[in-house]
């Protein structure tokens, strides 16, 4: 089944470990009709059962099938350069009409979808030349997903981490597996009764509104609804978080009540207080299932805060530098630049301010509101010295600034 632009298509099955990739992968493999398919596994796991499964599971014929086993890093990070020559070896071979890469559990998917989309100057490969990124799929456990989202811990305690320097908490993978994906599956929907199911699926749908989900058990998904689709997109797929769907407003994606789901935009031209926002942050409303944007403290006046939390993970610390705190050229350069920043720029303070959308379960958003007001600088605090305000929070190096500095330049 040659693809029309004889570009061979690919399909990335994303998920945390567990999840049912290897079952899905099965599923469609002895369901795929008349496609040549290359699978390429990727197993952290010294066993390598994956690969063990395919092989059995699978009734592939070996001339038309081929397994590609990654086994000592992973396709994100440390075995990019391995994936490129992998696929681009597979793509040469010219015998194949379809590649469906399993990433490894604990992969994100934006370094993959970078992989077949941005030529790689270092090795001086071009997947574009030969495949067509087109399906990437998120598998989210149905069963699990509620446990490990709220689990606070990080891979490390799980032994599951990359590297040395792998710090992540499992519920940051969750959410940038879930929150860049054209098709969620929804598995093992067996283990869980219609209420939850229900629950579970609104909330995916507000933290990820674009994507097709599915729900299946045992990985039975049809085949045509994770390849062949089309749906891979770099710059929708990188747009499409719920969080940044909310932020631009345009996409206010409707309350659902009967869940208690809802999400609301915070919005101020004040900046907080720094020592009381930091306290209300240790005090994290449970509620808040997801919280994304950039907040302005009255002790970093240069530079925007980015606020980020899923679960119990909360990651605090600089974006960028404020335009409002460049110098002038540059401030001007960026504002001829750049209509929305005039729109939004206020004659005192510039672009400064705290701006980050709150998706829940059961929010109480007056009381939020009314939280975070009262972290905010008060009148007589406006008018007063902020930089007397406590600020217990890492300092920047001047290092940092002029790496911040170098990307507002960009
Ligand atoms: N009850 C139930 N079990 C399932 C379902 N799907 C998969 N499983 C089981 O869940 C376990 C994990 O499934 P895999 O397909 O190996 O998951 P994976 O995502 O490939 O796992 P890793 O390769 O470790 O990341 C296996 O024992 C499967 O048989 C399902 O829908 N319901």
């Amino acid at each position: 089944m040659a693809n029309a632009d004889s570009k061979i298509p690919v399909t990335v099955l994303s998920g945390y470990l567990g999840t049912g990739k290897t079952t899905i992968l099965n599923h469609v493999l002895n369901n795929r009709e008349d496609i040549r398919a290359a699978v390429i596994v990727n197993d952290l796991s010294e066993l390598n059962i994956d690969a063990d499964l395919i092989k059995n599971g699978g009734g592939l014929s070996r001339t038309e099938e081929k397994l590609v086993e990654m086994s000592n890093g992973c396709i994100c990070c440390t075995l990019r350069e391995d994936l490129l020559r992998e696929v681009e070896r597979l793509a040469q071979e010219g015998r194949f009409d379809y590649i469906l890469i399993e990433s490894t559990g604990v992969g994100e998917p934006v370094p993959v979808a970078q992989t077949f989309s941005y030529i790689d100057e270092e090795q001086g490969i071009d997947l574009t030349r030969y495949c067509r990124l087109d399906t990437m799929v998120t598998v989210v456990d149905a069963y699990r997903f509620w446990h490990d989202f709220s689990s606070g811990e990080t891979l490390v305690e799980r032994q599951q981490s990359v590297g040395e320097d792998d710090t992540r908490d499992v519920v940051d993978l969750l959410i940038s597996q879930i929150e860049f994906c054209d098709v969620l599956v929804l598995n093992k929907c067996d283990l869980v009764d219609e209420n939850s199911l229900s629950q579970l699926e609104q909330i995916l749908r507000k933290l990820q509104p674009r994507a097709a989900l599915i729900r299946t058990t045992n990985g039975r998904v049809d085949p045509r609804a994770i390849l062949n689709t089309g749906l891979f997109n770099f710059e929708e797929a990188s747009t499409s978080a719920g969080w940044m769907q909310e932020l631009e407003q345009e996409h206010h994606t409707p309350e659902t009540d009967e869940y208690g789901i809802s999400s609301f935009v915070y919005e101020r031209r004040k900046p907080f207080h720094t020592e009381r926002f930091t306290e209300w942050m240790a005090e994290w409303p449970e509620q808040v299932v997801r919280a994304k944007g950039i907040v302005w403290l009255a002790t970093r006046n240069e530079l925007a805060q980015s606020l980020s939390q899923a679960g119990p993970s909360i990651q605090f610390g600089p974006a960028g530098l404020w335009v409002a705190a460049l110098p002038a050229a540059d401030r001007q350069a960026a504002l001829r630049e750049e209509p929305e920043l005039q729109e939004l720029w206020d004659e005192t303070y510039g672009d400064r301010m705290t701006r980050f959308v709150l998706i829940g379960l059961d929010l109480d958003k007056e009381s939020i509101i009314a939280q975070l007001d009262q972290c905010l600088l008060t009148d007589e605090e406006m008018s007063s010295d902020w930089s007397a305000i406590p600020d217990e929070l890492p300092n920047v190096s001047p290092e940092q600034i002029e790496l911040l500095l170098s990307g507002a330049a960009e």
